[in-house]
Order: C-alpha cells, then sequence, then structure tokens
C-alpha cells in the first residue's frame, strides 16, 4: 500500500477502489488529502474479484488506525456497501463512470443501500469531495484541521465572489445583487 510522502504519521483514510482503471479518478480524492495534510493509503480491493483480501481489510481497518474509508468503484459497484458491511468506519462511495456507461449505473449501485448499512455517497466521479468530506469527519475532533477547513472554505468565498465580479464586468447594465462588490 503507498501512504502520503508528506506525513510520518500512519494513514488515517484508506482510499480503496476496484481497479487501477479507477484511479485517474480516485487520484482527486489523494489530492484533497494532501492539501489538508492528512495521512492516507491507496490499493486495490474489489469486493467482486478478491473477496476473501476485501473482507480482511474492512474488518481490519479500524484496528490499523483508519478512521475513513473512502470506496470507489465503476459498474456493479458492490465495493463501498461491502465495506460498510463489514466496518463500523464511516464509507465514502465514489461511484466511477466507465466507458459504456456514464457512472448512473454504478452511483446507484452505490447509494441504494438497505437501511442499517449507510454508505455517504458523493456524485460520479466525484472523488475530491469524498477527499473534503473525509477531512470534515476527521476534523470533528481536529481543531486545527477544522481551521483548515474553515480556511478553504473562505478561499471557496473569495474566488465565488471574484466570478461574480467577472460576470457583472461582461454583463455591465444588466443588474446583479453585487454580492463581493465591496472587496
Ligand atoms: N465495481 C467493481 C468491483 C467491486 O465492486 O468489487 N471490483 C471491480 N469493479 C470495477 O470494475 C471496473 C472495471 O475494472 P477493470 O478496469 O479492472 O476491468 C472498475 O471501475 C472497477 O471499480
Amino acid at each position: 500500500m503507498s501512504t502520503s510522502a508528506e506525513s510520518s504519521e500512519g494513514p488515517v483514510v484508506g482510499i480503496v477502489m476496484g481497479s487501477d482503471s479507477d484511479w485517474p479518478v480516485m487520484e482527486a480524492a489523494a489530492q484533497a488529502l494532501d492539501e489538508f495534510e492528512i495521512p492516507y493509503e491507496a490499493d486495490v480491493v474489489s469486493a467482486h474479484r478478491m473477496p476473501r483480501e476485501m473482507i480482511a481489510y474492512g474488518e481490519e481497518a479500524a484496528d490499523r488506525g483508519i478512521k475513513v474509508i473512502i470506496a470507489g468503484a465503476g459498474g456493479a459497484a458492490h465495493l463501498p456497501g461491502m465495506l460498510a458491511s463489514v466496518t463500523p468506519l464511516p464509507v465514502i462511495g465514489v461511484p466511477v463512470p466507465l466507458k459504456h456507461m456514464d457512472g448512473m449505473d454504478s452511483l446507484l449501485s452505490i447509494v441504494q443501500m438497505p437501511a442499517g448499512v449507510p454508505v455517504a455517497t458523493v456524485s460520479v466521479a466525484g472523488a475530491r469531495n469524498a477527499g473534503l468530506l473525509a477531512a470534515r469527519i476527521l476534523g470533528v475532533h481536529d481543531e486545527e484541521l477544522r481551521g483548515r477547513m474553515r480556511e478553504f472554505q473562505q478561499e471557496l468565498n473569495d474566488q465565488a465572489s471574484e466570478k461574480g465580479k467577472r460576470l457583472r464586468a461582461k454583463t455591465e447594465g444588466v443588474a446583479g445583487f453585487g454580492f463581493g462588490s465591496g472587496s
């Protein structure tokens, strides 16, 4: 398993996926965690192709110090739900779009969990949000991390305000609310 190079602490987030072909989507979760300096591990764990290893991963993750699992899969995406069934940890599911489908298949496979086995599901290919949600979950018990999340939210706000300014400049004469015009 690979671990974030930036931290000497053990991984606290497990990023797993059904295949290495999911990585181009899933690496956005890793990038978000890097931005918050959260150590993670990343690997392929397929419910369909490696059922025993998948169960072992899910059963052992909490005892190894993992606090949140991000699981991405495409098509018949059973991995996030099966992991959620064997771990007490929060599982965030990422639907991965495949070449011949738009990802609705994996979205529905992941989101339609039976009562009692929750998977927090992000949008199709929404791996960045999965990483950010993991950061928020970890921030519940980490004031410093919560502070960094607030800064991140302020940056988002600044960027959105800039977008408003740019749009108002382009549409001169059209009425706007003027959010962000004071800064
Ligand atoms: N959905 C699953 C599971 C699973 O849920 O256990 N294992 C692999 N897969 C998905 O199969 C797709 C094609 O995989 P390959 O590219 O290896 O053929 C990937 O998107 C993977 O997540």
